[in-house]
């Protein structure tokens, strides 16, 4: 049985700027368990996004390991990336990203499809999360015809809709207002637990962090 969704080992980055180098990452080493919920704090500019990209394979030029549900995913060919991103992750930004010509029930489908769902049973799903959400009553809205909250509702639902191993999410909740911001975060929090998914939720909200089971602190690229 494997015992962990992501292990990261010697996560290295560097940027070159101007003749200049900034290690951001500067060997982090990362393991979640199956179903926990990490908080990764750290002040502006600390590294969080650029751990993010690196986990969620999004991005090369990263030294050191990462193993995905116990495949190791840094060195895929962009294939096996989106192989790995497809099957076992789903993703939370701080914007949304939700497609403005589809309504709220299509964006979530839409993952669905790609992994060979039926109509059916991708819409039975989209509405299935969306109700849990509180949004059973908007599947038929576009994004522009939803508020703040109510979109950010929705791109947690699209990332959960295949189920994936590991939620990574980068401010999920960083463009909400502050009353908003905490009721999607329980909500979001309630479904990924109530999913069984394990979640790395990257914040600079001290209150924020303490609602999940751990806190991780990116500090002078590494992590304490
Ligand atoms: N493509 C890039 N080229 C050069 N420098 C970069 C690049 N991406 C990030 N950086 C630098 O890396 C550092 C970390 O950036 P990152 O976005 O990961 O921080 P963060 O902790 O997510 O910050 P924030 O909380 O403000 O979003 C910053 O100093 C940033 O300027």
């Amino acid at each position: 049985m494997i015992d962990s969704v992501l292990d990261v080992a010697g996560l290295t980055r560097s940027f070159s700027q101007g003749g200049e180098t900034i290690e951001v990452l500067r060997g982090v080493n990362l393991h979640v368990g199956p179903g926990e919920i990490v908080a990764l704090l750290g002040p502006s500019g600390s590294g969080k996004s650029t751990l993010l990209q690196a986990v969620g394979l999004l991005e090369g030029g990263f030294g050191g390991s990462i193993k995905i549900d116990g495949e190791e995913a840094a060195r895929l060919d962009s294939d096996g990336r989106t192989r790995v991103r497809r099957d076992k992750l789903g993703f939370v930004y701080q914007f949304h990203h939700l497609l403005p010509d589809f309504n709220a029930s299509e964006n979530v489908e839409l993952p669905l499809l790609i992994r060979d769902a039926t109509r059916a049973q991708a819409k039975d799903r989209a509405g299935e999360l969306l109700t849990a959400l509180g949004l059973g009553h908007r599947l038929t809205h576009r994004p522009s015809q939803l508020s703040g909250g109510e979109q950010q509702r929705v791109a947690v639902a699209r990332a959960l809709a295949n189920r994936p191993a590991l939620v990574l999410a980068d401010e999920p909740t960083g463009n909400l207002d502050e009353a908003t911001a905490d009721v999607v975060l329980a909500e979001f929090l309630r479904l990924v637990r109530g999913e069984g998914s394990a979640a790395l939720i990257a914040t600079h909200n001290e209150r924020m962090a303490l609602k999940m089971d751990r806190v991780v602190r990116l500090h002078e690229g590494r992590l304490a």
